[in-house]
């Protein structure tokens, strides 16, 4: 496919969409380093990270702040800093963080890649609360854990994003013995078996 044709498939200027190649760039230039995705899904960056990235970032609409939780090498919280530079100019993006080599790389892609984004190096236990109005986190923990996440950093009325793998009905399940949430599962645009959730109203029963 053309670079043209992929601009015009995620919907970005050409200024974002040399974000997300510069983006690209520095992951597989730390990744033997680091380890931020797996190697096999480097070949694939495209299809597999940024796409499943950029549909969580579609499924919001303009909020004032964004949090991301274990972010890692950025997935999806730095891909939706660098398309919320364009398309959501008035909101705020916070990654969350442990691992100091994956902040050094954050910082790092946030300062090369002029990106709008706060990186915050501490346990997502630790923060003090975000009260965010979008709460993401892929590959983190099952949904009762991240749950308890959103109940620290969410905002009554906000929203929880969670990209989930096919055993994600039984994670609904147990989760449900313990919260409820109003839920819409979202068919993943880059695995059928996969599925975004959305979730609202989240409280303990
Ligand atoms: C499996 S990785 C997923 C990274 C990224 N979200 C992705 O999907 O590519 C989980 C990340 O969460 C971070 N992490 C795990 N527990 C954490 C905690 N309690 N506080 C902050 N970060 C945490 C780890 O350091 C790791 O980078």
């Amino acid at each position: 496919m053309s670079e043209e044709a992929d601009r015009q498939k995620y919907d970005v200027s050409r200024e974002t969409f040399d974000r997300l190649t510069q983006y690209v760039e520095l992951v597989r230039k730390w990744n033997p380093r680091i380890n931020l995705v797996s190697r096999r899904s480097l070949d694939v960056i495209w299809e597999r990270h940024i796409a499943d990235s950029v549909q969580v970032f579609n499924l919001s609409e303009p909020v004032d702040k964004w949090v991301d939780l274990g972010s890692g090498g950025g997935f999806p919280g730095m891909v939706c800093a660098i398309l919320g530079r364009e398309k959501m100019p008035s909101a705020s993006f916070i990654c969350i963080e442990s691992d100091q080599r994956k902040v050094a790389f954050l910082r790092t892609v946030v300062r090369e890649c002029d990106v709008q984004c706060q990186v915050i190096a501490q346990r997502i236990e630790q923060v003090e609360p975000q009260e965010a109005d979008v709460l993401s986190a892929r590959a983190l923990t099952d949904l009762s854990g991240l749950l308890g996440f959103a109940e620290r950093h969410l905002k009554t009325s906000g929203t929880a994003l969670f990209p989930k793998g096919e055993a994600w009905k039984k994670e609904v399940d147990d989760a449900r013995k313990q919260w409820k949430f109003d839920l819409v599962p979202v068919t993943s645009l880059t695995e059928p078996q996969a599925v975004v959730l959305k979730l609202k109203g989240i409280a303990r029963v």
